[in-house]
This record gives C-alpha cells, structure tokens and sequence, in this order.
C-alpha cells in the first residue's frame, strides 16, 4: 500500500515542477493573512478569478491559495497545466498581536482534495510560544494527506522571541536553516522559506534540508522588477528549486510581464538583465 501512496506523492509534485526540477508558483492567500489592503495599488486583482486567468496565461507552473479562493477561482485552471497547492492552515491580522505566531487549521485534505488539489501546505512557525500546536496541526494534515498519496508542502518559517535573542534576527542564515531542517525532519515534501541574504547562506540551507526541495518565499513588492529577478537568480544559482511569489506579482500593473521573465530566470537560466530586456522591464 506504501509504495502505492509514494508514487501519487511523486506525480502530484512533479505536478508544479519542471524537467528542471524548478519551479514558479504564484501565493494568493494575502486578503486573508494581510487584509484586502494589500490590493489597493491594483485593484482589479482583489477578484481571484482576474489575476489567476492572467497568471495562468503568462505561463505559471502552480498557484498556492486557501480553499475558498480556489473555489472561486478554481474554473481558470480547468484544462490549464498549472498546479494547484490548497494551503489548509492561516491567521488573520485582525486577532490580537500576542496570537500572530500562531496558524490555525481552516479546511481539511478532503476539502482540497475535492478542489482538485495537486498538494496540500500547512504553516510552522519555528520558534513560536504555539510551535507544539502548529507542529501537530502538521503531522496530523500530512498524515493524511501522504495517506492518499498527496504531498505538503511547508511554510517553515521561523518566529518566536527567543530567536531575536539568540540569533538577532530571523533572517539569520543558521534560524532559516533550522527551520528548513525541522520541516524536512517532520516530513514536508516542499518547503518554503525565507531568504537569508547571500547565495552561499542560502545553499547551506537546501543542504539541511537534504533533497526536499526549497523555494523562497517572495516578501514585499520591490519598486525595481530587476532587484526582485536578481533575487531570484540567487536563489537558483544557489541550488534553490524555485519561489512562491505573490505581491511582487499581483501588485504589479503588468503580471504577465513579469512572470515571463521570472520564468527565464527560472527555467532558462537568463541572466536577471537579460530576461528583463527581452520582456521589455527594463
Ligand atoms: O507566508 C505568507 C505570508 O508571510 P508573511 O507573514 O507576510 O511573512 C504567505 O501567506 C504568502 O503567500 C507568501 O509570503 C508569498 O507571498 P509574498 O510574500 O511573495 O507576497
């Protein structure tokens, strides 16, 4: 029965990834984690339905979005070769400040499997006062997502007090590391993490995680495209599988675009000025 699980765990993942084992996925979870506000500069992308057409059009390897999103968006990737992660855990910015580092569950396997999902992810913030809540939450949604022969990817972010005192900032090449470690120990199959400022830094951390693939997770918009692509070529020149990016998308006037150019960076190994120049960024 194991091995039957492990195969479906396989192809549902290469589902998002490329012969090159890379991968671009877009993260539109923001009006529930963030608030609607983050749509403000581009308003027409607070309609899922927008911005997945244009994402999916532009050439996008995967889309990350909660279950209700995904329910009303989800008619855009019907026939479309995008793959679809249904992100089961969340939190608001409304719940008091003390509550933030903790997601809680807000749908299940059955409710992703029934949209259609290609894979499931769940938040761990390492470090948190709640990482013992968060770490259940996620062995209890992985085992039964693997099961069913669904893979779950890891949003392994690390935040909690301590970390600010022993290492000053979560940023800090050996917290994300250890992070990325964690959600490689407790059986994530993709993880997402923080940038930890160089290439070689960053290359120590897809080493903890030994072989699971890690993608950086995308941060705020940058006024310039080009610095984002830059980052982006870091990442892949440093062994790195891909990003999930959402505001340096969605928040663009010209997605598509930009997309086309990630996806250079990405898959075709431009250099970030090249892949700009030829979608006319620069
Ligand atoms: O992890 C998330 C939010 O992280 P945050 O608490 O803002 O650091 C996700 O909800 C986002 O989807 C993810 O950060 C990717 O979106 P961008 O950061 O690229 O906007």
């Amino acid at each position: 029965m194991e091995s039957y699980n492990n195969i479906g765990i396989k192809r549902r993942l290469r589902r998002f990834f490329r012969g090159d084992g890379r991968a671009l996925i877009f993260a539109m979870d923001h009006g529930f984690e963030h608030g609607p506000t983050d749509f403000e500069e581009t308003w027409e992308h607070i309609n899922p339905s927008v911005i997945i057409r244009k994402v999916a059009r532009a050439g996008i390897d995967g889309v990350m979005m909660l279950p209700g999103i995904a329910r009303i968006a989800g008619n855009e990737l019907i026939g479309k070769e995008v793959g679809l992660m249904v992100k089961l855990t969340s939190k608001t910015e409304l719940r008091p400040k003390e509550e933030w580092l903790m997601q809680d569950q807000l749908g299940f396997v059955e409710d992703a499997i029934k949209l259609g999902a290609d894979a499931v992810a769940a938040t761990v913030y390492w470090g948190s006062p709640y990482e013992g809540a968060m770490m259940r939450q996620f062995a209890e949604i992985a085992s039964y997502a693997h099961d069913l022969g669904y893979p779950v990817v890891q949003f392994a972010y690390p935040r909690g007090p301590y970390i600010n005192e022993k290492y000053g900032k979560k940023e800090d090449y050996r917290v994300v590391m250890y992070g990325a470690r964690a959600a490689a120990e407790i059986g994530a199959d993709m993880i997402k993490t923080y940038w930890t400022g160089s290439r070689e830094t960053f290359a120590k951390v897809i080493d903890a995680a030994s072989g699971v693939p890690v993608l950086l997770s995308g941060g705020a918009k940058t006024d310039n495209p080009l610095d984002f692509l830059k980052l982006v070529w870091e990442v892949i020149e440093a062994g790195g599988s891909g990003a999930v990016v959402g505001r340096n998308i969605f928040q663009r006037k010209n997605p598509e675009t930009f997309i086309k150019a990630l996806l250079r960076v990405i898959h075709k190994n431009e250099e970030p000025e090249e892949a700009a120049k030829a979608e006319g960024l620069v």
